[in-house]
């Protein structure tokens, strides 16, 4: 399958989207089914999703999908070490955009504290993620044009243990080259096995990014080639 013109290998399924809005409606419809699908079989559903500043149409319509949100778990993929107040907060993003109206019933579990350090705020959220269940049921992760996903950024210290199948935190302490600076990131093994991954990508700066992550085999260089190796779909918009 392809997106315009980028080959995607057989694990990954592309859908080219119109724009936007269309993007946000449709990953929309396919997380709430997803949802669904969880809630019937087992009772519970998780949702993991990414911050940044891409997300807000899909939180909103996401947001008003019909179904038992008292039964959804919502947790983070990443977040930057600021207050919820914050305006680059991803916790703060989720709960203006996206835990409103019926959605506002979900349990959600944030990664952020006011820690004395960010390896303190790290070792807080792995204890906090100890309640999230797994594997998650649908993982929505997005891309930053140096191939960073979550917040595993290319060159951070920590990020060859985020990036290890045996890591043994669920989440580790990150530095990313763009402000805010300190970041917390979810780990391959918590974010790999979920039973849906999702990749929103929007406009062709992020296609020529994926074309030059799935032209290599390096993580350590794009992070995001670890997802491109399992099962995935990607939504894309101009
Ligand atoms: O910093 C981040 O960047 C990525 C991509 O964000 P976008 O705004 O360019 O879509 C995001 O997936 C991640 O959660 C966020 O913290």
């Amino acid at each position: 399958m392809a997106i315009s013109n980028i080959n995607l290998p057989e694990q990954v399924i592309g859908f080219s989207l119109n724009n936007p809005a269309q993007l946000a409606g449709e990953l929309a419809v396919t997380v709430a089914n997803a949802l669904r699908s969880a809630i019937d079989a087992r009772g519970v559903a998780t949702l993991v999703v990414s911050g940044g500043r891409s997300p807000v149409a899909f939180f909103e319509r996401l947001a008003s999908q019909a179904l038992d949100w008292s039964k959804v778990v919502v947790s983070l993929a990443d977040e930057r070490w600021v207050p919820v107040s914050h305006p680059d907060s991803n916790e703060g993003l989720v709960r203006r955009h996206l835990l409103q109206g019926e959605a506002a019933r979900a349990r959600f579990i944030g990664l952020y504290s006011a820690a004395a350090s960010l390896d303190e705020a790290a070792r807080l959220a792995d204890q906090a993620l100890a309640e999230l269940p797994l594997p998650f049921d649908v993982l929505v992760l997005g891309m930053g044009e140096d191939g960073h996903t979550a917040s595993l950024f290319p060159t951070s210290p920590n990020l060859e243990a985020a990036l290890s199948p045996e890591c043994p935190q669920r989440c580790l302490a990150m530095l990313a080259p763009t402000v805010p600076h300190q970041r917390l990131s979810l780990t391959l093994p918590m974010l790999e096995g979920a039973r849906l991954s999702l990749l929103a990508l929007q406009g062709q700066g992020k296609l020529a990014t994926l074309a030059d992550a799935l032209a290599g085999e390096d993580a350590a260089q794009m992070p995001i080639r670890a997802f491109l190796r399992r099962s995935l779909e990607i939504y894309w918009c101009p």
